[in-house]
């Protein structure tokens, strides 16, 4: 559970840490929007994406699904720091399909917790296999990181991608491809 009082909590000491005056009139509300700010940004830390993905529909096509260009914000658990972009999913499904929306949803399950982009996208893939029991699923994450780019090392326009092959999609190096010429043709 997010407890929202140790929240306000931190963020006073945080202000008080950068010489801050949390009383301040400018900042009186702030711990408070914080709290639930983060309830927010977290939210995924109180689910788990078998909620969304109980439902199937039968089908008689067994041909890749390919839900592309899922929009995400993540928060780096190095820095607390927003990470941004895409997620691409393709599945092979086994004579059943999951309603459209429930990909993106399991995306935001995973997205709304502090995170290293690698491991949501393992975790999005990981969620995909198991409850959809699919031939096959491969997950592209591609992203800004605002701690390499506003901060640190600060390299605007860097992009990190990342990819998690599961089933047909980690031993037919073909499947693969037609993945990416899939992606690549906006198809
Ligand atoms: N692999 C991976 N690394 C990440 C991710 N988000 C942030 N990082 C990196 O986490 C690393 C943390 O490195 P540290 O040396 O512990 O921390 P730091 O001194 O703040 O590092 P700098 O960013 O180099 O200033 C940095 O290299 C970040 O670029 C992520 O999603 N995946
Ligand atoms: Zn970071």
């Amino acid at each position: 559970m997010i407890d929202q009082n140790k929240i306000k909590e931190g963020v006073r000491l945080l202000l008080e840490g950068i010489g801050e005056d949390p009383s301040r009139e400018g900042l009186l509300e702030t711990p408070d929007r914080i709290a639930r700010m983060y309830t927010e940004l977290f939210a995924g830390m109180e689910e788990t994406p078998s909620t969304h993905l109980s439902k199937m529909f039968q089908t008689t096509n067994s041909e890749m699904v390919l839900e592309k260009d899922i929009t995400f914000y993540s928060t780096c658990e190095h820095h607390m720091l927003p990470f941004f972009g895409k997620v691409h999913i393709a599945y092979i499904p086994d004579g059943q399909v999951v309603g459209l929306s429930k990909l993106a949803r399991t995306v935001e399950v995973y997205a709304r917790r502090l995170q290293l982009q690698e491991q949501l996208t393992d975790q999005i893939a990981e969620a995909l296999m198991t409850c959809m029991q699919p031939k096959g699923v491969l997950v592209m994450t591609e992203a800004e990181h605002l701690c390499m780019t506003m901060r640190g090392i600060k390299k605007p326009g860097s992009k990190t991608v990342c990819l998690a092959r599961r089933g047909l999609f980690a031993t037919d190096p073909e499947l693969e491809a037609r993945f990416f010429r899939m992606l690549e043709r906006n198809v």
